[in-house]
Protein backbone atom coordinates (compact mmCIF):
# COMPACT_ATOMS: atom_id res chain seq x y z
CA UNK A 1 0.00 0.00 0.00
CA UNK A 2 3.21 2.66 1.04
CA UNK A 3 5.97 1.64 -1.40
CA UNK A 4 9.53 3.21 -0.95
CA UNK A 5 11.98 2.42 -3.51
CA UNK A 6 15.37 3.73 -2.57
CA UNK A 7 14.46 6.90 -1.51
CA UNK A 8 16.57 9.70 -0.04
CA UNK A 9 16.01 13.24 0.82
CA UNK A 10 18.28 15.99 0.86
CA UNK A 11 16.84 19.80 2.62
CA UNK A 12 17.91 22.79 1.09
CA UNK A 13 21.02 23.53 2.27
CA UNK A 14 21.90 20.36 4.24
CA UNK A 15 25.59 18.57 3.24
CA UNK A 16 24.38 15.38 3.61
CA UNK A 17 20.58 13.31 3.10
CA UNK A 18 18.41 13.11 6.08
CA UNK A 19 17.73 9.87 5.05
CA UNK A 20 19.00 7.36 2.11
CA UNK A 21 18.58 3.95 1.10
CA UNK A 22 15.06 3.88 2.10
CA UNK A 23 13.23 0.63 0.83
CA UNK A 24 10.45 -1.05 2.19
CA UNK A 25 6.57 -1.48 1.66
CA UNK A 26 3.65 -1.47 3.53
CA UNK A 27 1.39 -3.64 2.68
CA UNK A 28 -2.74 -3.26 2.81
CA UNK A 29 -4.24 -3.46 6.47
CA UNK A 30 -1.05 -3.71 8.37
CA UNK A 31 0.21 -1.12 11.23
CA UNK A 32 3.60 -0.27 11.16
CA UNK A 33 5.53 1.37 13.69
CA UNK A 34 8.43 3.95 12.66
CA UNK A 35 11.06 4.41 15.74
CA UNK A 36 14.33 5.88 15.91
CA UNK A 37 16.53 8.63 17.96
CA UNK A 38 15.18 11.97 17.87
CA UNK A 39 16.39 13.77 14.34
CA UNK A 40 16.99 10.81 12.29
CA UNK A 41 14.28 11.36 9.85
CA UNK A 42 11.21 9.60 11.23
CA UNK A 43 8.96 12.91 10.76
CA UNK A 44 10.66 12.93 6.92
CA UNK A 45 9.50 9.98 5.59
CA UNK A 46 5.93 10.01 6.79
CA UNK A 47 5.66 13.86 5.13
CA UNK A 48 7.33 12.13 2.17
CA UNK A 49 4.14 9.85 2.37
CA UNK A 50 1.78 12.73 2.48
CA UNK A 51 3.04 14.24 -0.11
CA UNK A 52 4.74 17.09 2.09
CA UNK A 53 7.83 16.36 1.96
CA UNK A 54 9.31 17.85 -1.24
CA UNK A 55 6.49 19.43 -1.84
CA UNK A 56 5.58 21.74 1.21
CA UNK A 57 9.32 21.53 3.06
CA UNK A 58 11.12 21.63 0.16
CA UNK A 59 14.53 19.80 -0.64
CA UNK A 60 15.25 17.04 -3.29
CA UNK A 61 13.83 13.40 -3.40
CA UNK A 62 15.68 10.84 -5.02
CA UNK A 63 13.57 7.22 -5.67
CA UNK A 64 9.78 6.70 -5.58
CA UNK A 65 7.23 6.97 -2.97
CA UNK A 66 3.93 5.56 -4.12
CA UNK A 67 0.97 5.54 -1.56
CA UNK A 68 -1.80 3.25 -3.47
CA UNK A 69 -0.15 3.10 -6.57
CA UNK A 70 0.14 6.95 -6.95
CA UNK A 71 3.66 8.31 -7.10
CA UNK A 72 3.95 11.31 -4.00
CA UNK A 73 6.09 13.23 -7.21
CA UNK A 74 3.40 13.79 -9.66
CA UNK A 75 0.22 14.14 -6.93
CA UNK A 76 0.43 16.76 -4.66
CA UNK A 77 -1.05 16.27 -1.03
CA UNK A 78 -4.23 17.33 -2.37
CA UNK A 79 -4.23 14.74 -4.93
CA UNK A 80 -3.54 12.28 -2.04
CA UNK A 81 -6.49 13.25 0.39
CA UNK A 82 -8.57 11.41 -0.58
CA UNK A 83 -6.10 8.11 0.37
CA UNK A 84 -4.38 9.41 2.86
CA UNK A 85 -4.88 10.94 6.23
CA UNK A 86 -2.01 12.56 7.99
CA UNK A 87 -1.40 13.71 12.29
CA UNK A 88 1.41 15.70 12.17
CA UNK A 89 3.00 16.31 15.40
CA UNK A 90 1.59 20.00 16.29
CA UNK A 91 -1.99 19.14 15.54
CA UNK A 92 -2.72 23.19 16.29
CA UNK A 93 -1.45 24.04 12.77
CA UNK A 94 -3.31 21.40 11.08
CA UNK A 95 -6.86 22.85 12.24
CA UNK A 96 -8.85 24.78 9.86
CA UNK A 97 -11.97 25.55 11.53
CA UNK A 98 -12.84 26.86 14.66
CA UNK A 99 -14.86 24.44 16.86
CA UNK A 100 -14.52 20.69 17.10
CA UNK A 101 -17.73 19.48 15.22
CA UNK A 102 -16.91 21.79 12.34
CA UNK A 103 -13.26 19.85 12.29
CA UNK A 104 -14.42 16.44 12.74
CA UNK A 105 -16.71 17.32 9.35
CA UNK A 106 -14.24 19.02 7.12
CA UNK A 107 -12.33 16.59 5.55
CA UNK A 108 -15.50 14.60 4.32
CA UNK A 109 -16.77 17.65 2.96
CA UNK A 110 -13.61 18.30 1.24
CA UNK A 111 -13.97 15.38 -0.26
CA UNK A 112 -17.84 15.77 -0.86
CA UNK A 113 -19.94 12.99 1.09
CA UNK A 114 -23.31 13.16 1.70
CA UNK A 115 -24.28 15.08 4.32
CA UNK A 116 -26.12 12.11 6.15
CA UNK A 117 -23.18 10.20 6.32
CA UNK A 118 -21.34 13.18 7.20
CA UNK A 119 -23.46 13.80 10.55
CA UNK A 120 -23.30 9.67 11.25
CA UNK A 121 -19.36 9.80 10.98
CA UNK A 122 -19.07 12.97 13.26
CA UNK A 123 -21.74 11.48 15.67
CA UNK A 124 -19.30 7.88 15.76
CA UNK A 125 -16.14 9.66 16.39
CA UNK A 126 -17.12 12.37 18.97
CA UNK A 127 -18.35 8.97 21.14
CA UNK A 128 -15.18 6.82 19.97
CA UNK A 129 -13.11 9.31 20.93
CA UNK A 130 -14.94 10.88 24.32
CA UNK A 131 -15.49 14.11 22.63
CA UNK A 132 -19.03 14.61 23.24
CA UNK A 133 -19.13 16.60 25.53
CA UNK A 134 -16.62 18.97 23.56
CA UNK A 135 -18.40 19.25 20.30
CA UNK A 136 -18.97 22.44 20.04
CA UNK A 137 -15.99 23.95 21.93
CA UNK A 138 -13.96 26.45 20.18
CA UNK A 139 -10.60 24.44 19.52
CA UNK A 140 -8.58 27.14 20.61
CA UNK A 141 -10.15 26.90 24.16
CA UNK A 142 -9.20 22.67 24.67
CA UNK A 143 -6.22 21.56 26.47
CA UNK A 144 -3.63 19.81 24.78
CA UNK A 145 -4.48 16.44 24.74
CA UNK A 146 -8.22 17.34 24.23
CA UNK A 147 -6.80 18.53 20.48
CA UNK A 148 -4.62 16.00 19.46
CA UNK A 149 -8.04 14.31 20.01
CA UNK A 150 -9.76 16.30 17.42
CA UNK A 151 -7.09 16.38 15.45
CA UNK A 152 -6.72 12.28 15.64
CA UNK A 153 -11.23 12.33 15.09
CA UNK A 154 -10.80 14.72 11.95
CA UNK A 155 -8.67 12.56 10.46
CA UNK A 156 -10.96 9.19 10.89
CA UNK A 157 -14.12 10.66 9.63
CA UNK A 158 -13.15 10.27 5.70
CA UNK A 159 -12.25 6.44 6.50
CA UNK A 160 -8.82 6.91 4.42
CA UNK A 161 -7.47 3.71 3.62
CA UNK A 162 -3.95 4.91 4.67
CA UNK A 163 -2.81 6.72 8.33
CA UNK A 164 -0.02 8.32 8.59
CA UNK A 165 0.37 9.67 12.44
CA UNK A 166 3.63 11.70 13.85
CA UNK A 167 3.25 10.55 17.92
CA UNK A 168 -0.27 10.71 18.03
CA UNK A 169 -0.18 9.86 21.70
CA UNK A 170 2.10 11.97 22.76
CA UNK A 171 -0.25 14.75 24.70
CA UNK A 172 -2.81 12.31 25.84
CA UNK A 173 -3.18 10.84 29.10
CA UNK A 174 -2.31 6.69 29.30
CA UNK A 175 -6.11 5.70 29.43
CA UNK A 176 -7.00 7.82 26.12
CA UNK A 177 -3.63 6.88 24.47
CA UNK A 178 -5.37 2.72 25.08
CA UNK A 179 -8.57 4.14 23.74
CA UNK A 180 -7.11 5.75 20.84
CA UNK A 181 -4.55 2.53 19.80
CA UNK A 182 -7.29 0.36 20.87
CA UNK A 183 -9.44 2.40 17.82
CA UNK A 184 -6.49 2.22 15.18
CA UNK A 185 -6.50 -1.85 15.70
CA UNK A 186 -10.15 -1.92 14.86
CA UNK A 187 -9.73 0.14 11.68
CA UNK A 188 -6.87 -2.13 11.13
CA UNK A 189 -8.32 -4.96 11.47
CA UNK A 190 -11.62 -5.07 10.67
CA UNK A 191 -11.63 -2.04 7.82
CA UNK A 192 -8.39 -2.93 6.39
CA UNK A 193 -6.69 0.28 6.73
CA UNK A 194 -3.02 0.54 6.80
CA UNK A 195 -1.28 2.74 9.49
CA UNK A 196 2.24 3.97 9.44
CA UNK A 197 3.06 5.72 12.96
CA UNK A 198 6.05 6.98 14.47
CA UNK A 199 5.84 7.18 18.51
CA UNK A 200 8.83 7.54 20.88
CA UNK A 201 7.12 5.85 23.67
CA UNK A 202 7.09 2.59 22.53
CA UNK A 203 5.83 1.12 26.10
CA UNK A 204 2.54 2.53 24.56
CA UNK A 205 2.59 1.47 21.59
CA UNK A 206 4.68 -1.33 20.30
CA UNK A 207 2.51 -3.91 21.41
CA UNK A 208 -0.26 -2.80 18.70
CA UNK A 209 2.70 -2.91 15.83
CA UNK A 210 2.56 -5.76 13.55
CA UNK A 211 6.10 -4.46 11.73
CA UNK A 212 8.67 -2.51 13.24
CA UNK A 213 10.62 0.03 10.88
CA UNK A 214 13.91 0.96 12.75
CA UNK A 215 15.91 4.06 11.57
CA UNK A 216 18.74 3.08 13.69
CA UNK A 217 20.95 7.07 13.45
CA UNK A 218 20.69 9.99 11.21
CA UNK A 219 21.04 8.97 7.72
CA UNK A 220 21.46 5.14 8.22
CA UNK A 221 19.13 2.79 6.04
CA UNK A 222 16.20 1.76 7.72
CA UNK A 223 15.53 -1.96 8.78
CA UNK A 224 12.18 -3.51 8.36
CA UNK A 225 10.95 -6.55 10.59
CA UNK A 226 9.35 -8.63 13.21
CA UNK A 227 8.72 -6.36 16.56
CA UNK A 228 10.50 -8.57 19.18
CA UNK A 229 13.33 -8.43 16.43
CA UNK A 230 13.73 -5.41 16.10
CA UNK A 231 13.26 -4.30 19.49
CA UNK A 232 16.51 -6.99 19.85
CA UNK A 233 18.51 -4.88 18.13
CA UNK A 234 17.10 -1.30 18.48
CA UNK A 235 18.73 1.63 20.01
CA UNK A 236 15.57 2.74 21.62
CA UNK A 237 13.11 0.69 23.91
CA UNK A 238 10.95 0.38 25.70
CA UNK A 239 11.35 -0.22 30.00
CA UNK A 240 9.68 -3.79 29.35
CA UNK A 241 12.19 -4.68 26.61
CA UNK A 242 15.28 -2.97 29.25
CA UNK A 243 14.15 -5.39 31.45
CA UNK A 244 14.07 -8.32 29.18
CA UNK A 245 17.67 -7.46 28.21
CA UNK A 246 18.69 -6.98 32.03
CA UNK A 247 17.26 -10.24 33.03
CA UNK A 248 18.70 -12.00 30.16
CA UNK A 249 14.78 -13.32 28.92
CA UNK A 250 14.76 -14.84 25.42
CA UNK A 251 12.83 -13.88 23.60
CA UNK A 252 12.14 -10.57 24.71
CA UNK A 253 8.96 -9.87 25.85
CA UNK A 254 6.94 -6.67 24.50
CA UNK A 255 4.11 -6.30 26.63
CA UNK A 256 3.64 -6.27 30.75
CA UNK A 257 1.81 -9.62 30.01
CA UNK A 258 4.54 -11.44 28.47
CA UNK A 259 7.26 -10.14 31.04
CA UNK A 260 4.93 -11.00 34.43
CA UNK A 261 4.69 -14.57 33.15
CA UNK A 262 8.78 -14.86 33.24
CA UNK A 263 9.05 -12.46 36.21
CA UNK A 264 9.03 -15.11 38.88
CA UNK A 265 12.98 -15.87 38.72
CA UNK A 266 13.85 -12.44 39.08
CA UNK A 267 10.97 -11.58 41.80
CA UNK A 268 13.04 -14.03 43.50
CA UNK A 269 16.43 -12.90 43.15
CA UNK A 270 15.48 -9.16 43.97
CA UNK A 271 13.66 -11.05 47.04
CA UNK A 272 17.09 -12.27 48.03
CA UNK A 273 18.71 -9.35 47.25
CA UNK A 274 16.08 -7.13 49.19
CA UNK A 275 16.37 -9.59 52.00
CA UNK A 276 20.28 -9.66 52.00
CA UNK A 277 20.25 -5.65 51.99
CA UNK A 278 17.82 -5.57 54.99
CA UNK A 279 20.51 -7.58 56.88
CA UNK A 280 23.44 -5.65 55.96
CA UNK A 281 21.34 -2.38 56.96
CA UNK A 282 20.44 -3.99 60.01
CA UNK A 283 24.02 -5.30 60.89
CA UNK A 284 25.00 -1.35 59.98
CA UNK A 285 22.64 -0.03 61.92
CA UNK A 286 23.90 -1.80 65.56
CA UNK A 287 27.22 -0.91 63.92
CA UNK A 288 26.35 2.91 64.31
CA UNK A 289 24.08 1.88 67.04
CA UNK A 290 27.50 0.50 69.70
CA UNK A 291 29.85 3.51 68.14
CA UNK A 292 26.75 6.40 69.13
CA UNK A 293 26.56 4.37 72.69
CA UNK A 294 30.53 4.62 72.49
CA UNK A 295 30.85 8.17 72.10
CA UNK A 296 28.18 8.43 74.17
CA UNK A 297 30.50 6.87 76.99
CA UNK A 298 33.43 8.93 76.04
CA UNK A 299 31.27 12.01 76.33
CA UNK A 300 30.86 11.25 79.90
CA UNK A 301 34.00 10.52 80.46
CA UNK A 302 35.48 13.68 78.68
CA UNK A 303 32.49 15.66 80.87
CA UNK A 304 33.54 13.92 84.13
CA UNK A 305 37.42 14.39 84.06
CA UNK A 306 38.34 17.68 85.82
CA UNK A 307 38.09 21.00 83.31
CA UNK A 308 39.01 24.36 84.39
CA UNK A 309 36.19 26.53 84.94
CA UNK A 310 33.22 27.52 82.37
CA UNK A 311 29.96 28.58 82.24
CA UNK A 312 27.57 26.16 83.35
CA UNK A 313 25.60 25.29 80.17
CA UNK A 314 28.69 23.81 79.10
CA UNK A 315 28.17 20.61 81.02
CA UNK A 316 24.70 20.18 79.97
CA UNK A 317 26.22 18.51 76.77
CA UNK A 318 26.60 19.48 73.06
CA UNK A 319 23.39 21.85 71.98
CA UNK A 320 22.01 21.31 68.97
CA UNK A 321 23.11 23.80 66.57
CA UNK A 322 20.32 25.86 65.94
CA UNK A 323 17.61 25.00 63.79
CA UNK A 324 17.32 26.46 60.16
CA UNK A 325 14.45 28.44 59.75
CA UNK A 326 12.34 26.74 57.51
CA UNK A 327 12.98 27.24 53.85
CA UNK A 328 10.34 29.32 52.22
CA UNK A 329 8.17 27.46 49.68
CA UNK A 330 9.44 27.50 46.19
CA UNK A 331 5.75 27.65 45.21
CA UNK A 332 2.70 28.06 47.63
CA UNK A 333 -1.30 27.56 46.27
CA UNK A 334 -3.96 27.91 48.93
CA UNK A 335 -7.89 27.00 47.85
CA UNK A 336 -6.88 28.23 44.35
CA UNK A 337 -10.22 28.42 42.21
CA UNK A 338 -9.38 29.22 38.43
CA UNK A 339 -12.24 29.39 35.63
CA UNK A 340 -11.19 29.83 31.89
CA UNK A 341 -14.12 31.01 30.10
CA UNK A 342 -17.28 28.81 31.30
CA UNK A 343 -14.61 26.06 32.75
CA UNK A 344 -14.59 25.81 36.50
CA UNK A 345 -10.54 24.39 35.81
CA UNK A 346 -9.33 24.26 39.09
CA UNK A 347 -10.67 23.96 42.24
CA UNK A 348 -9.95 24.34 46.13
CA UNK A 349 -6.73 23.42 45.21
CA UNK A 350 -4.02 23.19 47.70
CA UNK A 351 0.04 22.81 46.63
CA UNK A 352 3.56 23.41 48.30
CA UNK A 353 6.99 22.84 46.53
CA UNK A 354 9.72 22.90 48.35
CA UNK A 355 13.52 24.22 47.36
CA UNK A 356 14.70 20.67 45.73
CA UNK A 357 12.05 18.93 45.19
CA UNK A 358 10.17 17.74 42.09
CA UNK A 359 7.11 17.60 41.91
CA UNK A 360 4.86 15.47 38.81
CA UNK A 361 1.38 16.75 37.97
CA UNK A 362 -0.74 13.80 36.71
CA UNK A 363 -4.40 13.33 35.40
CA UNK A 364 -6.54 13.30 32.77
CA UNK A 365 -6.45 15.04 29.62
CA UNK A 366 -8.33 18.59 30.49
CA UNK A 367 -7.46 17.70 34.60
CA UNK A 368 -5.67 21.33 34.72
CA UNK A 369 -2.50 20.65 34.92
CA UNK A 370 -1.72 23.21 32.33
CA UNK A 371 -4.14 25.38 34.20
CA UNK A 372 -1.98 25.82 37.42
CA UNK A 373 1.15 25.69 35.68
CA UNK A 374 0.03 28.86 34.01
CA UNK A 375 -0.96 30.51 37.48
CA UNK A 376 2.40 30.16 38.79
CA UNK A 377 3.56 32.29 36.34
CA UNK A 378 1.08 34.66 36.14
CA UNK A 379 -0.76 33.80 33.06
CA UNK A 380 -4.13 32.98 34.24
CA UNK A 381 -5.48 35.24 37.23
CA UNK A 382 -7.22 33.30 40.39
CA UNK A 383 -10.79 33.91 40.43
CA UNK A 384 -10.34 32.94 44.35
CA UNK A 385 -7.67 31.83 46.59
CA UNK A 386 -3.69 33.16 46.30
CA UNK A 387 -0.75 32.11 44.41
CA UNK A 388 2.41 32.54 45.25
CA UNK A 389 6.54 32.15 43.87
CA UNK A 390 9.45 33.18 45.87
CA UNK A 391 6.85 35.39 47.96
CA UNK A 392 5.68 36.72 44.70
CA UNK A 393 2.13 37.03 43.62
CA UNK A 394 2.87 36.05 39.62
CA UNK A 395 -0.01 38.18 38.25
CA UNK A 396 1.18 41.18 39.52
CA UNK A 397 4.67 40.65 39.02
CA UNK A 398 6.24 42.01 36.14
CA UNK A 399 7.69 39.79 33.68
CA UNK A 400 11.52 40.73 33.60
CA UNK A 401 11.19 40.01 37.58
CA UNK A 402 9.29 37.21 37.41
CA UNK A 403 11.92 35.57 34.75
CA UNK A 404 14.26 35.46 37.92
CA UNK A 405 11.87 33.19 39.99
CA UNK A 406 10.16 30.99 37.88
CA UNK A 407 10.36 29.64 34.44
CA UNK A 408 8.00 27.90 32.24
CA UNK A 409 8.49 25.58 29.40
CA UNK A 410 4.85 25.65 27.36
CA UNK A 411 3.46 22.64 25.98
CA UNK A 412 4.13 23.81 22.90
CA UNK A 413 7.40 24.93 22.69
CA UNK A 414 7.29 26.98 19.58
CA UNK A 415 5.36 29.51 21.59
CA UNK A 416 8.61 30.85 23.51
CA UNK A 417 10.65 31.25 20.25
CA UNK A 418 10.96 34.17 18.10
CA UNK A 419 14.64 34.47 17.07
CA UNK A 420 15.44 33.17 13.12
CA UNK A 421 18.47 30.92 14.13
CA UNK A 422 19.25 28.63 16.93
CA UNK A 423 22.41 31.14 18.30
CA UNK A 424 20.36 33.99 17.79
CA UNK A 425 17.58 32.34 19.99
CA UNK A 426 20.20 31.79 22.73
CA UNK A 427 22.27 35.25 22.79
CA UNK A 428 18.92 36.75 23.32
CA UNK A 429 17.79 34.23 26.16
CA UNK A 430 20.76 34.78 27.93
CA UNK A 431 20.03 38.73 27.46
CA UNK A 432 16.90 38.47 28.88
CA UNK A 433 18.40 36.25 31.60
CA UNK A 434 21.05 38.52 32.43
CA UNK A 435 23.08 35.45 32.15
CA UNK A 436 26.81 35.08 30.84
CA UNK A 437 27.07 34.92 26.67
CA UNK A 438 27.11 31.82 25.75
CA UNK A 439 25.39 29.90 28.71
CA UNK A 440 22.15 28.85 26.95
CA UNK A 441 24.14 27.57 24.07
CA UNK A 442 25.92 25.44 26.12
CA UNK A 443 22.83 23.86 27.39
CA UNK A 444 21.87 23.14 24.05
CA UNK A 445 25.08 21.46 23.14
CA UNK A 446 24.72 19.60 26.54
CA UNK A 447 21.37 18.20 26.13
CA UNK A 448 21.20 17.65 22.45
CA UNK A 449 24.78 17.62 20.34
CA UNK A 450 24.78 18.30 16.83
CA UNK A 451 22.47 21.21 16.40
CA UNK A 452 24.16 23.77 13.86
CA UNK A 453 23.73 27.95 14.99
CA UNK A 454 22.70 28.86 11.96
CA UNK A 455 19.30 25.97 12.26
CA UNK A 456 16.20 27.65 11.84
CA UNK A 457 14.14 26.74 14.53
CA UNK A 458 11.33 26.17 13.00
CA UNK A 459 13.70 23.81 10.98
CA UNK A 460 14.57 21.64 13.93
CA UNK A 461 12.81 18.48 14.79
CA UNK A 462 9.94 18.38 17.56
CA UNK A 463 12.16 16.99 20.17
CA UNK A 464 15.55 19.44 19.17
CA UNK A 465 12.91 22.44 18.82
CA UNK A 466 11.69 21.44 23.08
CA UNK A 467 15.45 21.14 23.85
CA UNK A 468 16.33 24.50 22.58
CA UNK A 469 12.94 26.03 24.67
CA UNK A 470 14.41 24.27 27.83
CA UNK A 471 17.73 25.84 27.22
CA UNK A 472 16.29 29.41 26.85
CA UNK A 473 14.18 29.03 30.35
CA UNK A 474 17.23 27.25 32.04
CA UNK A 475 19.23 30.39 31.05
CA UNK A 476 17.92 32.34 33.60
CA UNK A 477 18.63 29.17 35.93
CA UNK A 478 15.06 30.23 38.17
CA UNK A 479 15.09 28.65 41.29
CA UNK A 480 10.95 27.48 40.37
CA UNK A 481 11.02 25.53 37.29
CA UNK A 482 7.92 23.75 35.53
CA UNK A 483 7.58 22.14 32.54
CA UNK A 484 4.25 21.18 30.26
CA UNK A 485 5.31 17.61 29.26
CA UNK A 486 8.63 18.22 28.72
CA UNK A 487 8.94 14.53 26.87
CA UNK A 488 6.85 15.26 24.33
CA UNK A 489 8.92 14.42 21.01
CA UNK A 490 11.96 13.14 22.76
CA UNK A 491 13.70 9.70 22.76
CA UNK A 492 14.61 7.91 25.63
CA UNK A 493 18.95 8.64 25.24
CA UNK A 494 17.15 12.77 25.12
CA UNK A 495 14.54 11.85 27.89
CA UNK A 496 17.72 10.21 30.21
CA UNK A 497 19.83 13.69 29.58
CA UNK A 498 16.99 15.91 30.17
CA UNK A 499 16.52 13.40 33.53
CA UNK A 500 20.13 13.86 34.28
CA UNK A 501 19.82 17.62 34.56
CA UNK A 502 17.03 18.03 36.29
CA UNK A 503 18.02 16.11 38.93
CA UNK A 504 21.13 18.03 38.88
CA UNK A 505 18.96 21.15 39.21
CA UNK A 506 16.92 19.86 42.19
CA UNK A 507 20.48 18.59 43.91
CA UNK A 508 21.40 22.64 43.75
CA UNK A 509 17.98 23.51 45.26
CA UNK A 510 15.69 24.46 42.39
CA UNK A 511 12.04 23.28 42.74
CA UNK A 512 10.79 21.78 39.84
CA UNK A 513 6.92 20.89 38.84
CA UNK A 514 6.39 18.65 35.93
CA UNK A 515 2.89 18.64 34.34
CA UNK A 516 3.14 15.00 32.02
CA UNK A 517 1.46 12.03 31.03
CA UNK A 518 4.94 10.06 30.92
CA UNK A 519 4.73 7.64 33.54
CA UNK A 520 7.66 6.17 33.43
CA UNK A 521 9.53 9.69 33.68
CA UNK A 522 7.45 10.82 36.93
CA UNK A 523 8.94 7.42 38.02
CA UNK A 524 12.37 8.04 37.35
CA UNK A 525 12.51 11.83 38.94
CA UNK A 526 9.73 13.01 40.97
CA UNK A 527 9.83 12.77 44.57
CA UNK A 528 6.11 13.59 44.86
CA UNK A 529 3.36 13.10 42.46
CA UNK A 530 0.35 15.20 42.81
CA UNK A 531 -2.79 13.75 40.85
CA UNK A 532 -5.66 16.11 39.75
CA UNK A 533 -8.94 15.29 38.62
CA UNK A 534 -11.75 17.85 36.89
CA UNK A 535 -9.63 20.74 38.91
CA UNK A 536 -9.03 19.41 42.43
CA UNK A 537 -6.46 17.36 43.67
CA UNK A 538 -7.31 13.88 44.44
CA UNK A 539 -3.80 12.42 45.74
CA UNK A 540 -0.67 14.29 46.92
CA UNK A 541 2.24 11.88 47.82
CA UNK A 542 5.47 10.32 47.67
CA UNK A 543 5.74 9.24 44.04
CA UNK A 544 6.01 5.41 44.75
CA UNK A 545 2.89 5.09 47.14
CA UNK A 546 0.59 7.18 44.38
CA UNK A 547 1.52 5.62 40.99
CA UNK A 548 1.85 2.10 42.75
CA UNK A 549 -1.75 1.99 43.46
CA UNK A 550 -3.03 3.12 39.69
CA UNK A 551 -3.64 0.59 37.01
CA UNK A 552 -2.82 3.87 34.54
CA UNK A 553 -0.01 5.64 36.22
CA UNK A 554 2.04 2.64 37.52
CA UNK A 555 4.88 2.34 34.96
CA UNK A 556 6.12 -1.07 33.07
CA UNK A 557 8.89 -2.13 35.67
CA UNK A 558 5.88 -1.82 38.48
CA UNK A 559 3.36 -3.79 36.68
CA UNK A 560 5.46 -6.23 35.98
CA UNK A 561 7.53 -6.95 39.38
CA UNK A 562 4.44 -6.03 41.63
CA UNK A 563 3.68 -6.68 44.63
CA UNK A 564 7.16 -6.24 44.80
CA UNK A 565 7.77 -1.92 44.66
CA UNK A 566 10.61 -1.46 41.61
CA UNK A 567 9.69 1.46 39.49
CA UNK A 568 12.21 1.36 37.20
CA UNK A 569 15.05 -0.94 35.63
CA UNK A 570 17.52 1.59 36.91
CA UNK A 571 16.61 0.84 40.56
CA UNK A 572 16.15 -3.12 39.65
CA UNK A 573 20.06 -3.32 37.83
CA UNK A 574 21.32 -1.27 41.41
CA UNK A 575 20.00 -3.90 43.26
CA UNK A 576 21.21 -6.51 41.80
CA UNK A 577 24.63 -5.60 40.93
N1 LIG B 1 12.08 21.48 6.49
C1 LIG B 1 13.32 21.18 6.90
N2 LIG B 1 14.39 21.88 6.46
C2 LIG B 1 15.64 21.58 6.86
N3 LIG B 1 15.95 20.57 7.73
C3 LIG B 1 14.94 19.85 8.22
C4 LIG B 1 13.57 20.11 7.83
N4 LIG B 1 12.79 19.22 8.47
C5 LIG B 1 13.61 18.44 9.22
N5 LIG B 1 14.90 18.82 9.07
C6 LIG B 1 16.08 18.20 9.72
O1 LIG B 1 16.10 16.83 9.37
C7 LIG B 1 16.48 16.02 10.49
C8 LIG B 1 15.44 14.95 10.71
O2 LIG B 1 14.23 15.57 11.18
P1 LIG B 1 12.90 14.74 11.43
O3 LIG B 1 11.90 15.72 11.96
O4 LIG B 1 12.56 13.97 10.23
O5 LIG B 1 13.40 13.75 12.57
P2 LIG B 1 12.56 12.84 13.56
O6 LIG B 1 13.20 11.49 13.57
O7 LIG B 1 11.12 12.90 13.22
O8 LIG B 1 12.83 13.56 14.94
P3 LIG B 1 11.88 13.69 16.25
O9 LIG B 1 11.77 12.31 16.78
O10 LIG B 1 12.68 14.57 17.18
O11 LIG B 1 10.60 14.29 15.79
C9 LIG B 1 16.65 16.97 11.68
O12 LIG B 1 18.02 17.18 11.91
C10 LIG B 1 15.95 18.24 11.26
O13 LIG B 1 16.62 19.37 11.79
N1 LIG C 1 -9.51 29.41 27.18
C1 LIG C 1 -10.30 28.45 27.65
N2 LIG C 1 -11.65 28.55 27.59
C2 LIG C 1 -12.44 27.57 28.07
N3 LIG C 1 -11.96 26.44 28.61
C3 LIG C 1 -10.65 26.28 28.68
C4 LIG C 1 -9.74 27.25 28.20
N4 LIG C 1 -8.48 26.81 28.41
C5 LIG C 1 -8.61 25.59 29.01
N5 LIG C 1 -9.90 25.28 29.16
C6 LIG C 1 -10.45 24.05 29.77
O1 LIG C 1 -9.95 23.95 31.09
C7 LIG C 1 -9.74 22.59 31.44
C8 LIG C 1 -8.32 22.42 31.94
O2 LIG C 1 -7.41 22.60 30.85
P1 LIG C 1 -5.84 22.34 31.00
O3 LIG C 1 -5.20 22.76 29.73
O4 LIG C 1 -5.38 22.97 32.26
O5 LIG C 1 -5.82 20.74 31.17
P2 LIG C 1 -4.58 19.76 31.25
O6 LIG C 1 -4.75 18.93 32.48
O7 LIG C 1 -3.30 20.50 31.12
O8 LIG C 1 -4.87 18.85 29.97
P3 LIG C 1 -3.87 18.10 28.96
O9 LIG C 1 -3.37 16.89 29.69
O10 LIG C 1 -4.77 17.69 27.84
O11 LIG C 1 -2.81 19.07 28.55
C9 LIG C 1 -10.06 21.77 30.18
O12 LIG C 1 -11.35 21.24 30.27
C10 LIG C 1 -9.99 22.79 29.05
O13 LIG C 1 -10.86 22.42 28.00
Amino acid sequence: MIRFEDVSVTYDGAPEPTVRQVDFEVPEGELVLLVGPSGAGKSTILNAVSGLVPHFTGGTLRGRVTVAGRDTRTHKPRELADVVGTVGQDPLSHFVTDTVEDELAYGMESLGLPPQVMRRRVEETLDLLGLAALRHRPIATLSGGQQQRVAIGSVLTPHPSVLVLDEPTSALDPAAAEEVLAVLQRLVHDLGTTVLMAEHRLERVVQYADQVLLLPAPGAPPVLGAPAGTMAVSPVVPPVVELGRLAGWSPLPLTVRDARRRAADLRARLQDKDQEKEKEKEKDEEQDEEQEREGAAAAVAAACEPVPPRPRRWFRGRRPAPAAPPAPYAAEVRSLAVRRGPVRALRHVDLTVSPGETVALMGRNGAGKSTLLSSLVGLVEPASGSVRVGGAVPHRTPPRELVRRVGLVPQEPRDLLYADTVAAECAAADEDAGAAPGTCRALVTRLLPGVADDTHPRDLSEGQRLTLALAVVLAARPPLLLLDEPTRGLDYAAKARLAVLLRGLAADGHAIVLATHDVELAAELAHRVVLLAEGEVIADGPTADVVVSSPSFAPQVTKILAPQRWLTVAQVAEALA
